[in-house]
């Protein structure tokens, strides 16, 4: 996740400030400190790594906390804010018919961002189309072609035109019914004159409402010069970070933001055409520091439990909240669970919990616990309707006979319907709240602050 290292060595930080009503000039050193280190590590520019740190030290030393705050929150505010104002807002991006151009070097992920914007786009209500314009690529028209496939959106190309801006002009032709228009160009190794000439050439062409640069989250100094680039020759009006599931960094996509004076749109989180997420600065920086993100987290739960629930009709994640709680269920949740993403991820979203119980936890720990899944998964596959309805009958010769069929050890077994057992503790605290609205668990969590065990409990079969 981007900046990663800034959330954990600045909650390190801040953590000291505990108990503490004032802020000494030591303690305003240290964290500017850490922060700078952190940036800088990140790959974010120096000028912008040093502006930010004064305007928070000036701040911190200076500004009055309201009268009950302690120095760690008025701390967490001031870089809260700081870092909401660098990042600024998300780029615009209106639920609307238009033409969004898409540019960046090779393997930025262009071609897949295309596919996932309109992937998305689909999801608002929109016709989306792809237009891929990149003839520089063997293998380019296929890869967009599938993706969008699986995206289930129009899509146009033409593996025997050589001119990608007669394939843009053709293109939005092709796809005059679709809403919204993404033109998905050629990246080259650098940025030469050929690449810059050619992106005149189609932004001239299909006339876009925003033009959208595509970032590598791994890219570190190179993003100044790149955005300026294409900032000159075709107007940069958002940045989308691709990759930020396989890095620590992402510093460099912040510095293009600032270079271009844009904003970020959009977020890549995988390689599936759903690993997309709408860019929330709020949230965003609440997760970097920390305070979960209640807004993804909800809606990944909803989309989770809906898709499961797509596969069967007969199992209604409402029905938990108003029956039993079956070892069915548990299985059904996990499944949603692991539709949710990959659980560090999701453990970042969790307010008190998010990174700082993360960081408590050893670097495998998120292995195992998805491996104590998979073994989960295993055993119910083995165990009788009857038995996953009344897990409560299931005795030591049972336990005997599924561990034998599943090919696992009694041990797990019996840990699996302890972890029942504790779950369905947990849910029944959370029975008649009506209408198992989700937020309103959320908030239940919350309120529990830091508490571990409870509060993930509640959230998935993972909880001790
Ligand atoms: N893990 C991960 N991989 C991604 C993400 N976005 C793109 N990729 C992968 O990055 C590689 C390059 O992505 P493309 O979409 O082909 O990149 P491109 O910018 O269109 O490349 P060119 O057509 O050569 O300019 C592919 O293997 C993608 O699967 C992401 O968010 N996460």
């Amino acid at each position: 996740m981007v900046l990663d290292n800034l959330g954990s060595s600045l909650r390190g930080s801040l953590d000291k400030l505990q108990g503490k009503s004032r802020l000494d000039e030591e303690d305003v050193e240290e964290i500017v400190r850490e922060i700078q280190r952190s940036l800088l590590s990140a790959d974010v520019d120096v000028n912008l790594v040093m502006d930010l740190s004064s305007s928070i030290e000036e701040r911190a030393l200076n500004e009055e906390p309201p009268g009950g705050t302690s120095a760690r929150d008025h701390v967490l505010k001031i870089v809260y804010e700081e870092l909401v104002g660098l990042i600024g807002e998300s780029t615009e991006i209106p639920l609307e018919p238009q033409t969004i151009l898409l540019a960046g070097l090779q393997g930025s992920g262009k071609t897949t961002t295309a596919a996932k914007m309109a992937w998305w786009f689909s999801t608002k209500g929109l016709r989306a189309a792809v237009i891929q314009t990149d003839t520089f690529r063997p293998g380019a028209y296929d890869q967009a072609k599938q993706m969008c496939e699986r995206a289930e959106v129009e899509f146009y190309g033409d593996p025997e035109e050589e001119d990608p801006v007669k394939i843009a002009r053709d293109g939005l032709e092709a796809t005059e019914d679709a809403d919204v228009h993404i033109v998905d160009t050629a990246g080259r190794h650098a940025l030469e004159d050929a690449l810059i000439d050619e992106i005149e050439q189609i932004e001239g062409a299909v006339n876009p409402d925003r033009s959208l640069l595509v970032l590598d989250a791994a890219i570190g100094q190179g993003a100044k010069d790149q955005a300026r680039q294409f900032d000159d020759s075709i107007g940069i009006d958002g940045v989308v970070i691709t990759k930020l599931d396989g890095t620590a960094k992402g510093g460099g996509a912040l510095t293009a933001v600032n270079e271009t004076d844009s904003s970020i749109g959009f977020l890549g989180t995988g390689e599936t055409v759903q690993d997309i997420e709408r860019f929330e600065p709020n949230g965003f920086i609440s997760r970097l520091l920390g305070m979960g993100d209640l807004k993804q987290l909800s809606e990944r739960v909803e989309r989770a439990m809906a898709e499961t629930q797509e596969e069967d009709d007969d199992w209604d994640p409402e029905d938990i909240m108003k029956g039993s709680f079956t070892l069915k269920d548990m299985q059904k949740q996990m499944e949603a669970m692991n539709r949710m993403g990959p659980l560090d991820q999701v453990l970042d979203m969790i307010p008190g919990l998010g990174g700082g119980f993360k960081d408590q936890l050893p670097d495998d720990a998120m292995d195992v616990t998805q491996d104590r899944m998979r073994s989960f998964d295993v055993i119910m596959d083995s165990m009788t309707e009857e038995e996953l309805e009344n897990p409560r009958t299931v005795g030591a010769s049972r336990v005997r006979r599924i561990a034998r069929g599943s090919g696992k050890d009694e041990e797990t077994v019996q840990e699996l319907l302890e972890q029942h057992k504790m779950m369905e503790r947990t849910i029944k605290q959370f029975q008649g709240m009506g209408d198992g609205d989700m937020q309103r668990m959320m908030k239940k969590l919350q309120n529990q602050g830091g508490g571990g065990g409870g509060g993930l409990g509640g959230m998935g079969p993972f909880g001790d």
